[in-house]
């Protein structure tokens, strides 16, 4: 008992312990616990901070932007300085607007990327609220967005047609590009007061997620760009700064002049802004930044962002509205009556408003023009092409276009499927063009130079007499007046893009044309899509693009000009640089009267406009005036549309339609004197059919190379061709297939054949005794390589390959091996067999057939001829499509375009 008296009293102490210390913790913290004034106090300070909150960001810059009115006008007197990014909550009760200083000060960092769609939020938040506070124009966007390959900016896609953002940079590449403009930006090329005045704009850089493994080289150029940009006016958001340091190279201190965002959940911490502190000088004179979480600003409704980029685009447009005839003689007036004797002339667009022209003379004969995709080269050349076949007549300018990058920028000057009328000035035009079309063209153009240089008296119309060495020659008959030639090259580095024989003769033309072709009235434009892959070089022993002392720089293009000229820095969209002296910076103003900055028209805003024009040019022509021969380097050509082949049924049947959709004045094609086989077309300026002739000489046989079902088709097409060459029932066809694949094509041949010839199919043992036997007829054999080896033990009959000819014999054949052919000649392909096509065939294995090196990569769509006879090698576009040749000669129906048009 005494027991547990003894434990009770020692349970009522020990509870009466624990409530005085229940007590002194609560007094105890009842004295920590903030004062309610401090309560109030806070609450004052967040009321006073939403006060100045709405004198610092007012309108778009600080509104909560879920609730903004669509109706809320845009603009501001000046540059937004202050910017809203979320709200600081520094009691449950208290909010405030958190307010950072940027355009003017300095930068925006986030430790987490655009993949955070927090941070999502907040850089279109801001994006939004700056190009609506902003003078309309005033502030120029780049973005980078790799993460979602710049979906993050889809919603603000208007703002490209208005010229204040590029398509987003995805990638490695563009991100270099965007670097590369900030830093024509930022640099110190003339004395800052006059940069000042010169800058009315602002270049904001939104980097919203980097491309993965960003080299450190690029981060330190993006940290160098933070420390000079707030200077010059650029301004960096960064979203993922720093990032990752994976290596020593890529780890960097965070930004210069940046405020920085730390993303916690569900808040962020905001870092002091640069050279302040949210604490001010006291209390807190140690605060690193803003002492309260912040919620930041969500992403805004589409519709708003949507609206606001319209408006600027509209605005933008009114306030610049060019058309394309502001730069064409007046409507009234007529046409052709440009003088082109000392040159040509011609008004590229409008500086204020004045027009500014550009000339192709002695002292500026030919041009280089460069812009990044998308920034409007195709319509400056547009333009350029109209104002000058408004002023010159097609006798006094002849036009050659080449278009070599995807695309069909010059199409609207050829005939096509809907319109058969064209520009008259226009000779000849490649679209999606080859490289070896481009050779063509200026072998064509050298070739005329030469003739130009070595017979003074076919000097041009109205080019004067001192063009020419000898004084005209009044002796003989007048001499039909020359026109002035312009070859435009679009996407050039294409042209020169590999390392290899084509490349070195295309320097050597181009530097010849270059440098002569201005005393005889040949004048180029190199126009290329930037970056132009180094293929400018600015050393003064750069004879090339040192001849071409007239640069057009738009929008990214500033590559074209000298290196220390940034004059197209920030250029918006319907902008460019003229400058006429090779691009040659120096100070601007009055004393740079060798540079303008013009604004041009998109001739392509009002098509019908541009159609109206184009059949004005067209119905004035000269009555003889040639249909431009157009090679479209995406087109299928078909026998069946062939022109030669159609005059060749033609002969033979007076019914057939033989224009295959060409212009009425395209002349009728060469139909071959003997029998030839019709293999496709060649790439180069005519465009003609490439054929291997069939005559009664020893070794006049084909033999097409290639695993591509491509080449069996052609095998079926050069079968067609020679039997559309004899007259009905005169000729014969033994065809085989050894192999099983092709055993289909050959009997729908032998079908199609039948209609017009003769034509069996046989085995092996029937093929043997026709290689062996003397019946004249063409042998047409799928496979020939799958032939079993004892059909022909000893290979090809000589008898057949060199005695055949003269007895009507030829054999077609199709190898998928070109060693078994190889073989079977024993290394005497090219004596015993005079024509050969290659497919997939690399250079190297042609080469061992025709016994020399050959420059030759196989690719879709195109094949190597070789002709035995002038050994020389042709690539060519061979026939396609073998459904369409199943038409059986003869019965085939007029009025197949493909030519130019896209199949
Ligand atoms: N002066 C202009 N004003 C407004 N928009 C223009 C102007 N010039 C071109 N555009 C528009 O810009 C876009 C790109 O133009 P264009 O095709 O001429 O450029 P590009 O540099 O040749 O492009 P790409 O590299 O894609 O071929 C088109 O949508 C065009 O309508």
């Amino acid at each position: 008992m005494a027991g547990l008296k003894a434990r009770m009293s020692h349970a009522v102490t020990l509870h009466r312990q624990a409530a005085a210390a229940a007590t002194a913790a609560a007094s105890a913290l009842d004295a920590t616990r903030p004062a309610p004034a401090d309560q109030r106090e806070q609450h004052d300070l967040a009321e006073r901070l939403r006060a100045a909150a709405a004198v610092l960001v007012p309108g778009w810059l600080g509104a909560p932007l879920d609730a903004q009115s669509e109706d809320t006008p845009l603009g501001g007197p000046g540059l937004p300085a202050f910017v809203r990014i979320g709200t600081a909550q520094p009691l449950d009760d208290a909010r405030f607007p958190a307010v950072v200083p940027l355009l003017g000060t300095g930068h925006l960092t986030t430790d987490a990327d655009t993949r955070d769609p927090r941070v999502a939020g907040l850089v279109r938040s801001i994006l939004l609220r700056l190009l609506a506070a902003a003078p309309a124009g005033s502030l120029l966007v780049r973005g980078v967005d790799a993460a979602t390959s710049g979906l993050l900016f889809a919603p603000f896609t208007p703002l490209t047609a208005a010229g204040l953002m590029p398509p987003p940079a995805a990638d490695r590449t563009g991100l270099r590009a965007v670097l590369a403009e900030a830093e024509g930006w930022i640099r110190p090329a003339r004395p800052a007061a006059t940069r000042h005045h010169r800058r009315d704009h602002t270049l904001l850089l939104v980097i919203a997620s980097l491309p993965e493994l960003t080299e450190g080289a690029d981060l330190a150029r993006i940290a160098a760009l933070a420390q000079d940009g707030p200077a010059a006016g650029l301004h960096l958001i960064v979203a993922g700064w720093p990032p990752p340091p994976l290596t020593e190279e890529t780890t960097q201190p965070p930004l210069s002049h940046a405020t920085m965002v730390a993303l916690r959940n569900p808040y962020a911490l905001v870092g002091n802004p640069p050279g302040a502190s949210f604490g001010g000088t006291s209390p807190q004179p140690t605060a690193i930044g803003l002492n309260s979480p912040v919620f930041l600003d969500e992403d805004p409704p589409a519709h708003l962002i949507d609206r606001v980029c319209r408006e600027l685009a509209v605005r933008l447009d009114a306030g610049s509205h060019l058309r394309l005839a502001d730069l064409l003689p007046d409507e009234g007036d007529d046409l052709w009556t440009g003088d082109p004797s000392d040159g040509l002339v011609t008004t590229v667009g409008l500086a204020g408003d004045r027009a500014v022209t550009l000339r192709f003379d002695e002292l500026t004969p030919h041009w280089l023009v460069g812009g990044r995709p998308g920034s409007g080269v195709s319509a400056f050349l547009v333009n350029m092409v109209y104002g000058l076949c408004t002023r010159y007549s097609p006798e006094a300018l002849a036009i050659y276009l080449v278009d070599f990058a995807e695309g069909v920028s010059f199409s609207e000057f050829l005939p096509d499927e809907r319109d058969s009328s064209w520009l008259p000035h226009v000779r000849a035009a490649g679209v999606e063009a080859d490289r070896t079309y481009g050779l063509a063209v200026l072998r064509e153009l050298d070739t005329e130079l030469t003739r130009r240089s070595t017979k003074p008296a076919h000097h041009p119309t109205g080019l004067a007499p001192h063009h020419t060495t000898d004084p005209p020659d009044h002796t003989t008959d007048p001499v039909p007046p020359v026109p002035r030639i312009l070859c435009v090259l679009a996407g050039f580095p294409v042209l020169t893009s590999l390392d290899d024989q084509l490349t070195s003769e295309a320097n050597d033309l181009l530097e010849r044309l270059a440098r002569t072709g201005r005393g005889y009235g040949i004048h180029l434009i190199l126009a290329g899509r930037t970056p132009l892959g180094g293929s400018l070089s600015y050393s003064p022993r750069d004879n090339l693009f040192g001849q071409f002392p007239v640069r057009v720089a738009l929008p990214g293009g500033g590559e074209v000009l000298e290196p220390t000229n940034d004059a197209a820095v920030g250029l918006p969209l319907g902008a460019a640089v003229v400058n006429t002296a090779g691009g040659l910076g120096g100070p601007r103003g009055a004393t740079r009267g060798h540079e303008r900055v013009v604004r041009f028209p998109d001739p392509r805003a009002a098509p019908a406009t541009l159609t109206e024009l184009r059949h004005r040019l067209w119905t004035a022509r000269p009555a003889d005036s040639p249909a431009p021969t157009v090679f479209a380097g995406y087109a299928h050509h078909r026998l069946a549309d062939d022109p030669t082949y159609r005059t060749l049924l033609a002969d033979v049947d007076g019914s057939v339609d033989t224009s295959s959709g060409q212009p009425a004045s395209a002349a009728r094609p060469t139909v071959p004197a003997e029998p030839a086989a019709l293999l496709g077309r060649t790439v180069d300026l005519a465009v003609t059919t490439a054929t291997v002739p069939l005559g009664p000489v020893a070794g006049r046989h084909l033999a097409i190379l290639g695993t591509s079902r491509a080449a069996a088709a052609t095998l079926g097409a050069a079968a067609r061709s020679v039997a559309a060459h004899h007259a009905p029932g005169s000729a014969r066809f033994v065809v085989m297939s050894p192999t099983p694949e092709t055993a289909e094509v050959a009997s729908i041949l032998v079908g199609d054949l039948r209609q017009w010839q003769e034509a069996i199919m046989v085995d092996a043992s029937g093929l043997a005794e026709a290689l062996t036997g003397d019946q004249p007829g063409y042998l047409v054999v799928f496979g020939m390589d799958g032939l079993p080896p004892d059909t022909l033990p000893a290979g090809l009959p000589s008898t057949l390959l060199h005695e055949g000819p003269a007895r009507n014999v030829h054999l077609l054949s199709w190898w998928r091996q070109p060693q078994r052919l190889h073989h079977d000649l024993d290394g005497r392909a090219r004596e015993e067999i005079a024509g050969m096509l290659f497919f997939d065939v690399p250079g190297a294995e042609v080469g061992l057939l025709l016994g020399r090196p050959v420059d030759w990569r196989p690719r879709p769509d195109r094949a190597l001829l070789w002709d035995g006879q002038t050994d020389q090698t042709t690539i060519i576009i061979p026939f396609s499509d073998p459904a369409d040749d199943r038409t059986p000669v003869g019965l085939i129906s007029p009025g197949h375009a493909t030519v130019g048009g896209r199949s």
